[in-house]
């Protein structure tokens, strides 16, 4: 099926098969409100509804790039549309668990004049045993023949913390390569288990909530990054918004900044930014290519609404105005 936003020219690698997983989608209704208040009366200039969620955002973004991508998860029964339709038009395989109910709305209220954009998250439906149970027995069939695992987002209510922890301990130990982008008592957790992700992209608050200790300078985050590169981690990339990212290896260090652009909504940022690092892995790219690209797929994401990519001659555009420093 044709793909209006998919970069033409790009020859993908024929290397491994990706799954993202998302444990609460949501499905985010932007709504562009210049110049509100709170508290206010405000009138609004648009709204668009996408399905979302950052594993869905990372399958979006990989299948833009023309990567063979198979999204799970948990997805509510009574509005799987808009996401099966995301599926189809991107030719993505749909393996999520339909569970009874709806998923979540996520509100993002987007001032252009202001640049701002604000996040209303819900908690989203609650897991049964069942709908877990399916989604293990899922999680095995898929890792029969991929090679890939993208862990990204919340947990909704019901699942237990350190459901990220096991499951990157169970797909590591089975040889897979695991990323995750998480937050909150997930995100500790899973950085205080045994085995930890290959990659994990955090951003700055984020590290800091789950390390338990404020990371304000370049020098917190790099001791912190390197501790968690010492206990089994490969890549540990800490996205600091419009300031870049701070991408952490064994052997090197890289400070990527992006060029200025006009931004739309900062929504899916960071998950743009996992997709490129995704892609650099499989393309097998320096740690300076992989921050560039991984940059420009951010700044290609914020530069209009959903999770999709721009044509390829503007990723290239944004892929050289990105400002790489060897640290
Ligand atoms: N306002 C901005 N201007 C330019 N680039 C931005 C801006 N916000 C984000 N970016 C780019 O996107 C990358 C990821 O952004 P950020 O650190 O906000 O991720 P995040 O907090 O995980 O986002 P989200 O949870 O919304 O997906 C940054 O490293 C940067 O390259
Ligand atoms: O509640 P979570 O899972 O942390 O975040 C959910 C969410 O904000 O993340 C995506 C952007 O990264 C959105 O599509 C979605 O609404």
């Amino acid at each position: 099926m044709t793909n209006p936003t998919q970069p033409s020219s790009h020859t993908p690698p024929a290397t491994g098969r990706v799954v993202t997983l998302t444990m609460n989608p949501a499905l985010d209704m932007t709504v562009q409100a210049d110049g509100w208040r709170q508290n206010a009366v405000n009138t609004a200039q648009a709204m668009q509804t996408d399905a979302g969620g950052k594993g869905v955002n990372v399958a979006s973004f990989l299948a833009d790039w023309g990567l063979p991508v198979t999204a799970t998860g948990l997805l509510g029964a009574d509005n799987a549309q808009p996401f099966e339709a995301l599926f189809a038009a991107k030719g993505i395989q749909d393996a999520f668990v339909r569970v009874a109910g709806q998923t979540r709305v996520g509100v993002k209220i987007v001032d252009h004049s202001k640049q701002e954009t604000t996040d209303l998250n819900l908690r989203g439906l609650r897991a049964t045993p069942e709908a877990l149970a399916a989604l293990e027995a899922k999680l095995d069939a898929l890792a029969q023949d991929h090679d890939l695992f993208v862990l990204a987002g919340s947990l909704p209510p019901n699942v237990p913390p350190d459901f990220y922890a096991a499951l990157v301990a169970k797909l590591r130990g089975a040889g897979k390569w695991v990323a995750l982008d998480t937050s909150g008592e997930a995100l500790k957790a899973a950085l205080n288990a045994s085995t930890l992700p290959n990659l994990i992209k955090p951003n700055n608050h984020e590290l800091s909530e789950a390390l338990g200790r404020e990371l304000s300078r370049p020098s917190d985050l790099l001791e912190a990054a390197h501790t968690l590169l010492s206990r089994g981690a490969e890549l540990v990339a800490i996205s600091q918004g419009e300031d870049g990212a701070l991408l952490v290896t064994h052997g090197e260090t890289v400070q990527a900044r992006p060029p200025r652009v006009q931004v739309v909504s900062t929504v899916g940022a960071g998950d743009a930014m996992v997709s490129g690092l995704v892609a650099a892995h499989l393309g097998d790219l320096s740690l300076t290519d992989a921050a560039r690209q991984a940059t420009s797929f951010s700044v290609g994401n914020i530069t209009r609404l959903g999770a999709h990519l721009p044509p390829l001659s503007e990723l290239e555009t944004y892929a050289a105005g990105v400002e790489v420093k060897r640290l």
